[in-house]
């Protein structure tokens, strides 16, 4: 079928100038795992990384409706987790050694929502983003770097909350126009590259990444591919890309995506992002012990504490299973903070997350042992 190159739904309505071009396309197009380094290889990754993280789930409030997600909860039955509440997740999460609030939830409710207002406005809030700015500092308070993935947002949005958090992010999911993206209200490609653009002006070291087997194409992989190397050409600070196989739930019954498709897909990743950019791929929904030659050099978030809530069917491996896998690969296993290592400074982090990271308290002593730690830990 005949493509118009360089049209991404969305885009010229959210001002988004992203060209994609032709030639580079084909040459990704072409990539396999066979053209990539593995872990140990010349020019392949020398560790694995990971992050030690609690999931905080603020709203199961959502304005869309993907049929691939079970997160979300429909007008009437939506939750709100409390202050207390957060805090409590929190301090289990610190108590258990962690360093991540992970704060993914329901993209921006919208006003069919009235209860979810009307208890935020009770606790002081006239948003989501309110709130979700006091949640950072509840996080931040007991001891955990925040790292907020609250869906599309705009620049009023994240700017409210960009100094309280080491990182952000939302997946790109994909550039194509799917039937998964569905409802009156939707995803819209172009509204995720104006929110990764977005962070790029507002200098938040950020994370995006590709759904997997939602509909896309090899053309829309590629296409999603170079449109966020070209975000972050400009502004240099996508710290991942998050390579996720949809995964089957009461609400979305197709196959997964195969590990031939995974694969190709890391691959084309690793080959089309600059170097310093991560390709993460999580273990607790792909294989990625099988994974690892096609260009992974990192595993996510994983808790020892709390649920992946947008994959409850996938439990998270313990420690000792990333450690198998980085050993499979014959690279160690190394810990890392929310926000990579080279954004660690003053251009791109908020004095709220360097002081905590500085702080001569248990919290900083733990970060700064992050920062540090060689893979021995
Ligand atoms: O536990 C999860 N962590 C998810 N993470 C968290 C991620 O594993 C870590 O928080 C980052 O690597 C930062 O340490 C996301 C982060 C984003 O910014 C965007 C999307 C995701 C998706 C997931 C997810 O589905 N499950
Ligand atoms: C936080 C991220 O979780 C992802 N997400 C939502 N539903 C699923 C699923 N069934 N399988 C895998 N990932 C999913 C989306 O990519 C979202 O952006
Ligand atoms: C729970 S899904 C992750 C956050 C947001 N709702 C999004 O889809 O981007
Ligand atoms: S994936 Fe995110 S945006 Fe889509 S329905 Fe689920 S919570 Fe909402």
């Amino acid at each position: 079928m005949f493509r118009t190159p360089n049209v991404i739904p969305g885009a010229e309505a959210y001002d988004v100038d992203v060209t994609i071009d032709p030639a580079e396309r084909e040459r990704l197009l072409s990539v396999g795992p066979e053209d990539v380094a593995g872990p140990g290889e010349d020019g392949g990754p020398a560790a694995l990384t990971f992050a030690r993280n609690v999931f905080v789930p603020l709203t199961t409030a959502c304005r869309y409706t993907c049929t691939y997600c079970t997160y979300y909860d429909p007008p009437g039955q939506a939750s709100l987790l409390s202050p207390e509440e957060v805090r409590e997740i929190c301090r289990e999460g610190a108590d258990a050694g962690c360093t991540e609030a992970l704060f993914t939830f329901g993209d921006d409710p919208d006003d069919r929502y009235d209860a979810i207002h009307d208890q935020l406005a009770e606790w002081g809030h006239d948003s989501i983003h309110s709130y979700l700015r006091e949640a950072c500092e509840i996080a931040l308070d007991e001891g955990l770097l925040p790292h907020a993935n609250p869906g599309d947002q705009t620049r009023e949005q994240m700017a409210q909350v960009a100094d309280v958090n080491a990182s952000m992010g939302v997946m790109l999911e994909t550039t194509a126009d799917v039937d998964a993206h569905a409802g009156s209200r939707r995803k819209e490609p172009g509204q995720r590259l104006a929110t990764i653009r977005t962070a790029g002006e507002l200098g938040v070291p950020f994370t995006t990444g590709m759904l997997v087997g939602i509909g896309e194409d090899w053309t829309d992989r590629a296409e999603s591919i170079l449109a966020i190397a070209e975000l972050h050409e400009r502004y240099g600070h996508v710290q991942e890309v998050i390579v996720q196989p949809v995964s089957p739930n009461e609400r979305w019954d197709r196959e997964p995506p195969s590990l031939e498709t995974m694969g190709r897909t890391v691959a084309m990743a690793r080959a089309g992002l600059p170097e310093a950019i991560s390709v993460q791929v999580p273990p607790n929904l792909a294989r990625t012990r099988e994974l690892l030659d096609c260009g992974v050099d990192d595993l996510g978030g994983v808790s020892p504490v709390t649920d992946d809530h947008v994959n409850p069917d996938y439990a998270w491996p313990a420690l000792e299973e990333l450690r198998a896998i980085a050993d499979s690969a014959g690279v160690p296993l190394r810990e890392r903070l929310p926000v990579y290592d080279r954004y660690v400074d003053e251009a791109w982090l908020g004095d709220p997350i360097l002081d905590a990271i500085r702080a001569e308290d248990a919290a900083g002593e733990r970060y700064r042992a992050v920062l540090e730690s060689t893979g021995q830990f």
